[in-house]
């Protein structure tokens, strides 16, 4: 049998460019899927980090125009993978992130920039753009919404690769308004309720969903979820209609980059069995954020700071934290009112809560091997990252009940302390009550330390790597490449 070819369009890719979730499922995907047969190989915007970061690159096509501007498809090997670059610098030759101005604005042109990346992923798909065609293209988010819409109604439907479209997070759609629609080089026919057109508009996330052979979304609660309108997002009706194609597969974490064992960012190493060997980590943690000792639960928090997230939330039951005896050391950015929330929590409790308003990798892993317990109130989570991270590190998960964070947390009730089974604390609704009761409860089963260390170690011992899903992954493409 001969391995399977996908190619794995998205704006972020670990370790190039990052802003979140995304970008680590992408950067571990191809090894993940490798074990099963499956060559995978993936194509992302030529930022200029990126293209800086990238040696030795051969251009495999050239466009005199790609939607209105010159480009070219680089071709290199990056960590021992393939990967494709989308070098068009009218699109992605600037300063800033990925999606905005140093200020944090969002660019003007982000539908032409991610439209043009998906038409080329059609394109390199199809064999049409110097390397030889992929079995199946796996689109991501909406920035790749548009790549299953540019099969279908620009290739030939006999030879043309099938799609997968994933969801991370619906609340981002990429709507853009009719006049967009002509800047797309789609025939008419693809401005159709049944394409791309959305309430009017474009909608580049409905496209995908709507035109994909397969969609997947990155945890089975998550899949769910969005059947109902509370986390559809508008788009629950598209996806019941389309439910025999929808699956949840939930994410693994890269073992290799987080691994307690091993990891560069931590002082001390530490396993399952030595346990004991965290306090220096969390001596580091103390000294990072101006924390003074203690002996209640060291809290952290590792998020962008959005409504998504509940920090909001988050913000109403930092008092009663402190009063109860436990610290906080936060990572994040996002919305300037609970930035400024969090300064003035700082302010009232010093040496008890400390911030940082910011984007540090390195610091993220040291706050899971140093902290006692992560918080993670979000209203809804595709899957989540971090509460995996922190199992995997002995900084147990105190969770919202939704999403991906349902199916990877088991809560610290009766039941499963009995069986030895617990690796958090669950609890819903995201609102104060829910959110204080949690830590309320962590608290007290941080006092019992048998109880704590025993949660610790089943967490740790859980497994969180992509064996599963990368096979589940493999098996989708394969069924798609046996019905196309
Ligand atoms: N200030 C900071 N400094 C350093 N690192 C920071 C940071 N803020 C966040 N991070 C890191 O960014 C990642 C966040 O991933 P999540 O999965 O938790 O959420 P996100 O909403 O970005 O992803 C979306 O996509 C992913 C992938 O599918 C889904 O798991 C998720 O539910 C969905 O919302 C983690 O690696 C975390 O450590």
């Amino acid at each position: 049998m001969s391995p399977l070819s996908v190619l794995s369009v998205a704006s972020e890719c670990w370790p190039l460019v990052k802003t979140g979730g995304l970008a680590d499922v992408v950067g571990a995907l191809p090894a993940a899927v490798a074990p099963h047969d499956v060559a995978m190989t993936a194509f992302i915007p030529g930022y200029p980090a990126v293209l800086r970061a990238l040696e030795r690159k051969r251009t495999v096509h050239r466009y005199a125009s790609l939607l209105g501007a010159p480009a070219r498809i680089l071709a290199c090997r990056h960590e021992d993978r393939p990967l494709l670059v989308l070098d068009a610098p009218a699109y992605f030759d600037r300063d800033g992130g990925p999606y905005s101005d140093a200020m944090g604005r969002d660019w003007l042109d982000n539908g032409l920039r991610f439209a043009a990346l998906a038409k080329a992923a059609a394109d390199i798909a199809s064999g049409q753009a110097g390397v030889k065609p992929f079995d199946v293209l796996h689109a991501h988010d909406w920035q790749a919404g548009l790549a299953p819409a540019y099969l279908v109604y620009t290739q030939d439907p006999s030879t043309r690769p099938a799609s997968v479209m994933t969801i991370h997070n619906m609340a981002f759609q990429g709507y853009f308004g009719a006049d967009f629609f002509h800047r797309l080089e789609l025939p008419p026919t693809a401005w159709s309720i049944d394409g791309v057109e959305y309430h009017g508009g474009v909608g580049m996330l409905k496209a995908g969903l709507m035109l994909a052979d397969a969609i997947t979304t990155v945890s089975p609660g998550y899949a769910e979820e969005i059947r109902k309108p509370e986390f559809g997002m508008g788009l629950e009706g598209l996806i019941n209609g389309r439910q025999d194609r929808l699956s949840g597969i939930v994410n693994g974490i890269d073992t290799r980059e987080w691994n307690a064992r091993t990891d560069p960012a931590l002082p001390a190493h530490y396993s399952a069995e030595t346990l004991e060997d965290r306090a220096a980590n969390k001596r580091a943690v103390e000294a990072a954020f101006g924390l003074e000792p203690g002996n209640g639960p060291l809290f952290t928090v590792i998020s962008r700071l959005t409504w998504q997230k509940g920090m909001d939330v988050l913000l109403e039951v930092l008092d009663h934290l402190v009063g109860l005896g436990g610290r906080l050391a936060l990572l994040g950015t996002g919305d300037s009112a609970i930035e400024a929330g969090l300064h003035a929590a700082a302010a009232r409790h010093p040496g008890r809560i400390g911030i940082r308003i910011g984007y540090d990798e390195p610091l993220a892993h040291l706050m899971q091997g140093g902290c006692d317990a992560i918080l993670i109130p979000s209203r809804f989570e595709p899957c989540g990252l971090t509460q995996l991270y922190g199992l995997a590190y002995g900084c147990v998960p105190v969770v919202a009940r939704t999403g991906g964070l349902g199916d990877t947390v088991v809560d610290a009730n009766v039941a499963a302390l009995a069986a030895g089974a617990a690796t958090g604390i669950q609890f819903s609704p995201v609102s104060y009550e829910g959110l204080s009761d949690a830590i309320t409860r962590t608290v007290r089963l941080f006092a019992d330390r048998e109880t704590w260390v025993q949660i610790q170690r089943s967490g740790m011992l859980t497994d969180f790597s992509w064996a599963k899903s990368g096979r589940a992954y493999a098996a989708l493409y394969r069924r798609l490449k046996e019905h196309a």
